[in-house]
């Protein structure tokens, strides 16, 4: 999905020519209420957060634009907005960025002078027409990124055999347990049995999945992956085995063939195993034993041949007993079972993720290279990433777009980060006291790192409702860090 940061350049461009043409101050906010572009005086605000309750995040979540020009008044839409009465603009128009009537950014226009404010109340209708058709062109300027992108994927899908990049070397893991999952994938590389790996969310059982497939004889027949939890239950059988014209209502002429006929010669990969039906647990069961299938709406056997990798991240023996998941199932998939580790049971591994996510994304978006802070590397390496690498690399997308210097602080990490509640998430072999003192550290940090504080220790120690020596004294005992 096209993000208004993705169009950056052509944002800067913009905001400066409209400021000068206008006389007046312009911003612009993403989808999150972050600064992504502005001019004068917000020049010093770019990559920070609008306070809570300010106009523009009302713009957000609302999709409505606006005029305030007495902030202090007490129907103004700024009356929820904690920094209203130290506010320096006079007067504010802000209009939605749309996408497909999703508000996905805002454009503000600013006067900080009596005069500027003067023309902006004069000029309201015609500044709102012209930022209207500013946000159609921003809209329109997303959705062809977003098609030109989708287009690519596309041709590249339909590629046939185009060699897939991941090998067993691109796996990224000094963990013994990873060294050890590897080994055995490269062991079992070219044979025909069926390998289950198992795994949480974002651990990389699809990128072992690939390897496994380009590593083998197979590479040059495809890998079709097939997500069962995505697709509804009723269409499922269709997508995996195909069917015969006429089969349902809406089938094609022609009928279609599905993934098992796709995969001929090479891998089908079925993720999310654990949350197929049970009839077409049954179905799987007997093309598995068989290694024929029935087109929906057909009578004849198609053999075929291919190799199945599944994976799940549910716990199967739990669902075996509870009667969910069929146990002959369970033994003719889990012939080769790997395990990938969650990432917080693997930290060493943590550090060259970020290493490896930092290059990658500077390069994709042409930023220059970067490097993380080491307090802040550390402190990443203790977090918890209940996401696992897909999170850990979303995490580094954000902070790498956030970056304003080449060294990636701790202004730059995202607010999610640091509002998990239990920051030792349920980990073994900690009292009680440690926890608290660890979910203690995690609120306190919490407030130091939010913009909307600003470090105001009088503010963070009166909202907490504790005295300003008990705030210093925490201060002193958690080794906070303050931005
Ligand atoms: N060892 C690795 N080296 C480099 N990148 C990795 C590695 N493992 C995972 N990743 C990256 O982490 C992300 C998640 O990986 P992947 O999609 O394979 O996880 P998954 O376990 O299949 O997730 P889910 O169960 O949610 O589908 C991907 O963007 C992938 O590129």
């Amino acid at each position: 999905m096209a993000r208004i940061s993705y169009i950056q350049e052509f944002i800067d461009a913009c905001v400066n020519d409209i400021a000068e043409m206008l006389g007046q101050d312009v911003t612009i906010l993403d989808e999150n209420g972050i600064r992504i572009s502005g001019t004068g005086y917000f020049n010093d605000l770019i990559g920070k957060p609008v306070p809570e309750g300010s106009f523009f995040k009302k713009i957000l979540q609302t999709g409505k634009p606006g005029l305030v020009y007495d902030m202090k008044k007490s129907d103004s839409q700024c009356i929820s907005c904690k920094f209203r009465t130290q506010c320096r603009e006079l007067a504010t128009i802000g209009f939605p960025i749309l996408k497909r009537n999703k508000p996905v950014g805002v454009i503000g226009v600013v006067s900080f002078s009596a005069k500027q404010k003067k023309r902006m109340i004069d000029d309201h209708e015609k500044l709102i027409r012209f930022l209207s058709h500013l946000s159609t062109l921003l809209e329109n300027k997303l959705i062809l990124l977003e098609l030109t992108k989708h287009a690519e994927c596309e041709m590249k899908e339909n590629i046939p055999h185009q060699p897939d990049k991941i090998l067993f070397s691109s796996i990224i893991g000094y963990h013994s347990s990873l060294k050890d999952v590897v080994h055995k994938a490269q062991r079992v590389a070219n044979s025909i049995s069926t390998v289950l790996i198992r795994g949480e969310s974002g651990t990389g059982k699809k990128v072992l999945a690939k390897a496994i497939h380009n590593e083998s004889k197979r590479s040059k027949f495809p890998f079709v992956a097939v997500n069962c939890a995505a697709i509804p239950e009723n269409l499922l059988e269709s997508e995996l085995f195909g069917y015969e014209s006429g089969a349902f209502t809406g089938a094609k002429r022609g009928g279609n063939i599905g993934k098992f006929e796709l995969a001929h010669k090479g891998t089908i990969f079925l993720d999310e195993i654990g949350d197929m039906s049970p009839l077409l647990q049954a179905k799987l069961l007997r093309v598995l034993q068989e290694r024929t299938i029935n087109r929906v709406g057909g009578n004849r056997s198609i053999s075929i041949d291919c190799r199945v990798i599944a994976a799940t991240n549910r716990n199967l023996e739990e669902m075996m007993k509870e009667g969910t998941f069929r146990e002959d199932l369970y033994y003719r998939i889990n012939v080769i079972p790997l395990t990938l580790k969650p990432l917080k049971e693997r930290r060493e591994d943590i550090g060259n993720f970020i290493e490896l996510f930092i290059r990658k994304f500077c390069n994709e978006l042409n930023k220059r290279p970067m490097r993380v802070d080491p307090e802040l590397k550390n402190w990443l390496i203790q977090y918890n990433w209940p996401g696992n690498i897909r999170q850990l690399e979303n995490a580094i997308e954000y902070m790498v777009n956030m970056a304003e210097t080449e060294v990636i602080g701790f202004s730059d990490i995202p607010d999610y980060l640091l509002n998990q509640e239990d920051p030792m998430n349920n980990q073994r072999g900690f009292s009680l006291e440690e926890r608290i003192f660890e979910y203690e550290k995690n609120i306190l940090q919490r407030y130091f790192l939010n913009e909307e504080y600003r470090n105001n220790k009088v503010l963070i120690a009166s909202e907490l409702q504790i005295s300003l020596a008990t705030l210093y004294r925490k201060l002193e005992k958690y080794k906070l860090v303050t931005k």
